[in-house]
């Protein structure tokens, strides 16, 4: 059983803040994946306030230039010391959990990863040690730099490890319409939702619910489904984890 959650950057910081974590937050989704673990998790975190201001700043969508260059360093910075806190928090919670930084071990191609070295990732399965990664910035074959999401990286992921289970935890119950959630969306369903997706509350450079969407729409169209869940509920990562959670919006294929 292989099991990709993502918990967001919404959850773990405060978006509308520079660097500013959740310390309270952090602990108690590092509690409650210790409390559910299982033998083939991968987490996934968000940058949230830790490198969507930086990217922004820097402009490192655009692609490489005398002022993205510059933002590089701080940004990847930022996001590994969000992870740095998430690591420490699963390792003091009981999770043998280790750091993977997509910077070093990933290529993009116009935005979209061509190449991931997945080598490390599935040895820390094969020794049940959970691989943490996150949203960064990488090196991109065609702009010369890029930002790689989170929700990206799921998707990614899921279909690499052929996943079992996929979730992503964010801040609100799961997708709104006029503010009750959708329980269920299929990729016939795009067209209908686009208008009711925006981006983020707060600095978001990947696209907030909706980016999130598109790529777990196109997850599902490959058979691979998924749910969107409010990760600030605690007990609700110890649902998804045990396959107990009943509520969130499931992305499904048609
Ligand atoms: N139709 C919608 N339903 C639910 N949320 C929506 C919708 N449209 C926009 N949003 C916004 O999307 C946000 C969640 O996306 P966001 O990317 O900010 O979260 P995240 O994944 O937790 O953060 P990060 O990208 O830093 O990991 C919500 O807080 C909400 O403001
Ligand atoms: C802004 C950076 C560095 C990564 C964005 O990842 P996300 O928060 O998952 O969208």
């Amino acid at each position: 059983m292989t099991i990709i959650l993502k918990i967001g950057g919404s959850v773990l910081t405060d978006k509308n803040k520079v660097s500013a974590a959740k310390p309270e937050a952090i602990a108690r989704v590092a509690r409650e994946v210790s409390e559910a673990l299982s033998p083939r998790l991968v987490l996934v975190h968000g940058a949230g306030s830790f490198g969507h201001h930086q990217a922004k700043e820097y402009r490192l969508k655009d692609g490489l230039n005398d002022w993205s260059i510059k933002g590089i360093l701080p940004t990847h910075n930022a996001v590994k010391s969000l992870n740095a806190m998430v690591v420490d928090a699963l390792q003091m919670s009981g999770v043998d959990a280790l750091p993977v930084h997509p910077l070093s071990n990933c290529i993009l191609n116009n935005g979209r990863i061509e190449h991931m070295c997945m080598e490390a990732i599935t040895r820390m399965l094969r020794a049940e040690i959970v691989p943490v990664l996150h949203g960064d910035v990488v090196m991109d074959t065609a702009k010369g730099v890029g930002i790689l999401s989170g929700d990206q990286l799921v998707a990614y992921l899921a279909r690499a490890l052929k996943a079992d289970r996929v979730g992503i935890g964010t801040n609100v119950d799961g997708v709104l319409r006029n503010g009750s959630v959708i329980r269920e969306l299929k990729p016939a369903n795009i067209r209908e939702v686009e208008s009711i997706l925006s981006g983020s509350v707060g600095v978001d450079v990947t696209g907030g619910m909706y980016g999130k969407i598109a790529e777990l729409m196109a997850l599902a169209g490959e058979g691979i489904p998924s749910v969107v869940f409010n990760a600030e509920k605690p007990g609700n990562i110890v649902k998804f984890l045990r396959d107990d959670l009943a509520e969130g919006t499931l992305i499904s294929g048609d």
